[in-house]
């Protein structure tokens, strides 16, 4: 089959602009009839597009409202590459395989258009467009009026022109392309929405493409066993920042959010068709959740915990799942100092007491940090920074963590829960969510604490008997509280909450904010996101916590076949056997296993029969196969 030729409209196609808007930018930056004029000029823009006025008389009187000249036209020049569409930005290496058979089309200005051209490897030759006349001042006085592309249906003209062999396919996004398609000139039309989507132009057009992925993947070039970036779903809940969210989507891919948790049967209808979950803590992604998620392949959490999630049961379908391990620490770090200087002070029951105007000036019960015993239950990324700002504070810390840690500064390692207990001032627990942490601290516990030591809690609701620490505050025991995190917290803000910890006395409450801030949430979002993108585009698992971690560069002039696998013998050789059957070439590959699965990468030259794809997805053991190029 002869591949087809591709002609590409330039604004808001290959570019988000159009020039002569970005033009008007430029050009009347310091004219007192600015606004008016760009609003002329986007009209007439607008109506060319849709096909109301004629695209000569548009262009003309688009270029009389301007008073352009040549450094304002180089202006544009200069930053032209910044403004490629994403979809073309991404498949630059389309463009540089296909150069011969791609052409440019375009009602524009041909310098504007070269630079862009030429990073795509598109010869001068193959961008048709409007030349600008200058004057011997380099004042815009017109466009070349004997180029068809100055007129109304010019582009069938130039098309015709060409007398290409083979089908024509034409991309863009305005009525002047539609036009194409209309005269017979192309043997297919895609209304290009990436940029901007016109009803009228979509109405005749044979398809719409939201990227150039889905032109490729329609017309099987390069993408043909590979899926367009937009149509692979991601669905974030529980108000992720923004950041991600641009991430993503300027990486191509369909970003829906929404602000709350869901319940598991809401979760079980929302994800389906969805092929990743971004969620924060209170989402819970059960077995049943994954059992019934038809498209999912990777779930990111935006935070550190993953004990809502179903890990094993996950690695059991070959979903990828991430976090963000570092990204928020700081931030409960510093909450969990501020809580307890409040709490040694008592200043949370002075400042309610003040609202209901009451003057209670009392120095009997409130001590310094300085010189204290703090005691750091889970001494992990968490764990051992709040031990160097506490120090930096003037305190002694211990710990007491179940794995071997390295003591940070002069903090002492104690052996026992039991022995910490005994000697902290202050107990602070920063332990991971894990199921067996289920009331690590209860009745006995508190039993072993110093009379009128200080407590909290910004690990995980479940990690603490509420019931027995609200007795231990009412008796004295424990002299105040501060505890962030619930067995039971609210889906959303709108959601009640209720602990028997509220009302009681020296008790500051917070609704899991110990990583809310600014900061926190910017940076997970990005972590999180880049994490997801190298999984989606490279098969990378670096960070991934429930499959083998492989770090991969991006995948070029190859395709790479990403194979999951239960870790049993011979799945290996299987699949090499496969490979070699099927004559394929293997251009590098990558294997590693945990006790419970194997992923494999193997990058291969690009020709080969797709057959051999089933192949590897009918394998013994395997349990989740995708492809990249
Ligand atoms: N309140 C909030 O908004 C936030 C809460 N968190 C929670 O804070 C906790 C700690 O986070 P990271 O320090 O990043 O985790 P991490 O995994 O780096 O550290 C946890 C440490 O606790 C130790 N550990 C686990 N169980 C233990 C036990 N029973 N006794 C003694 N040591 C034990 C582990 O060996 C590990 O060293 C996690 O539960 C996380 O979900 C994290 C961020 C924000
Ligand atoms: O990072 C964590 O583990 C947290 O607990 C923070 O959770 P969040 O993102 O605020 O729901």
């Amino acid at each position: 089959m002869t591949s087809p030729v591709f002609i590409f409209d330039f604004d808001s196609t290959l570019v988000r602009i159009e020039t002569l808007e970005a033009l008007a930018d430029i050009a009347l930056s310091d004219a007192p009839d600015a606004a008016a004029k760009k609003a002329e000029i986007a009209a007439l823009t607008d109506q060319a597009m849709t096909g109301q006025v004629d695209f000569g008389t548009a262009l003309r009187r688009r270029l009389d409202l301007l008073a352009l000249n040549r450094s304002h036209v180089e202006a544009l020049t200069d930053r032209i590459l910044d403004e490629a569409s994403a979809s073309i930005r991404r498949n630059v290496d389309f463009f540089e395989r296909h150069a011969e058979r791609v052409y440019i089309l375009s009602g524009g200005f041909r310098e504007v258009i070269a630079p862009l051209a030429a990073r795509l490897g598109i010869a001068a030759d193959h961008v048709l467009a409007n030349d600008l006349i200058y004057d011997a001042e380099g004042r815009v006085t017109g466009v070349d009026d004997a180029n068809p592309l100055s007129r109304e249906n010019g582009k069938p003209e130039v098309i015709k022109a060409l007398n290409l062999t083979g089908p024509v396919v034409m991309v863009g996004d305005g009525w002047t392309d539609a036009e194409v398609k209309l005269a017979g000139a192309a043997s297919r039309f895609y209304a290009f929405t990436e940029v901007v989507s016109r009803p009228k132009v979509i109405e005749v057009a044979d398809a719409t493409a939201a990227s150039l992925d889905e032109v490729l993947f329609a017309e099987g070039v390069a993408g043909r066993w590979s899926y367009p970036r937009n149509r692979i779903r991601m669905l974030l809940l529980e108000n992720i920042h923004p950041a991600a969210v641009e991430r993503l989507e300027e990486a191509g891919y369909s970003v829906e959010t929404m602000k709350g948790a869901l319940d598991e049967d809401d979760l079980i209808e929302a994800i389906k068709g969805v092929h990743v979950l971004g969620i924060r803590s209170k989402t819970n992604v059960s077995a049943r959740v994954l059992e019934q998620a038809d498209r999912l392949l990777a779930v990111a959490a935006f935070c550190i915990g993953t004990n809502q999630i179903d890990l094993e049961a996950a690695a059991e379908h070959g979903v990828a799942v991430f976090n963000a391990p570092y990204s928020n620490t700081r931030s409960v770090v510093e909450l969990a100092i501020g809580l307890t200087i409040v709490l040694m002070r008592d200043v949370a029951d002075k400042s309610a007491a003040m609202h209901q105007g009451q003057w209670n000036k009392s120095a009997t019960g409130s001590r310094e940090l300085r010189g204290k015993t703090l005691g750091i239950v889970g001494y992990g990324a968490i764990g051992s920074q709040l031990s160097v700002l506490a120090e930096g504070l003037g305190m002694r810390v211990i710990f007491h963590d179940l794995s071997e840690r390295l003591a940070l500064g002069n903090a002492r390692r104690m052996r026992s829960l039991d022995a910490l207990l005994a000697e902290a001032d202050v107990v602070s627990l920063h332990v991971d969510g894990r199921k067996d942490n289920a009331d690590v601290i209860g009745a006995a516990q508190f039993a072993k604490m110093k009379p009128g030591v200080l407590f909290l809690n910004l690990s995980r609701g479940h990690v603490v008997d509420v019931d027995a620490l609200a007795e231990a505050l009412k008796s004295g025991r424990i002299a105040g509280a501060a505890v962030d995190v619930f067995p039971e917290e609210p889906r959303t803000n709108a959601d009640p909450f209720a602990s028997p910890l509220q009302g009681l006395k020296n008790v500051i409450l917070s609704p899991h904010i110990g990583g809310s801030t600014e900061e926190a949430q910017e940076a997970i979002a990005e972590f999180a996101a880049e994490r997801l993108l190298g999984y989606l585009n490279r098969g990378d698992t670096t960070f991934c916590v429930n499959l083998p971690n492989v770090q991969l560069a991006e995948v070029s002039r190859a395709h790479r076949l990403l194979h999951i696998h239960r870790n049993q013998p011979g799945v290996l050789a299987e699949l090499n056997r496969a490979l070699s059957s099927a004559g394929l070439n293997i251009l590098g590959q990558h294997l590693k296993t945990d006790e419970r699965t194997g992923y494999v990468i193997t990058d291969v030259d690009r020709d080969y029969d797709p057959e051999v794809l089933k192949v590897l997805r009918d394998l013994p053991g395997t349990v989740r196969f995708r492809m990249l190029h």
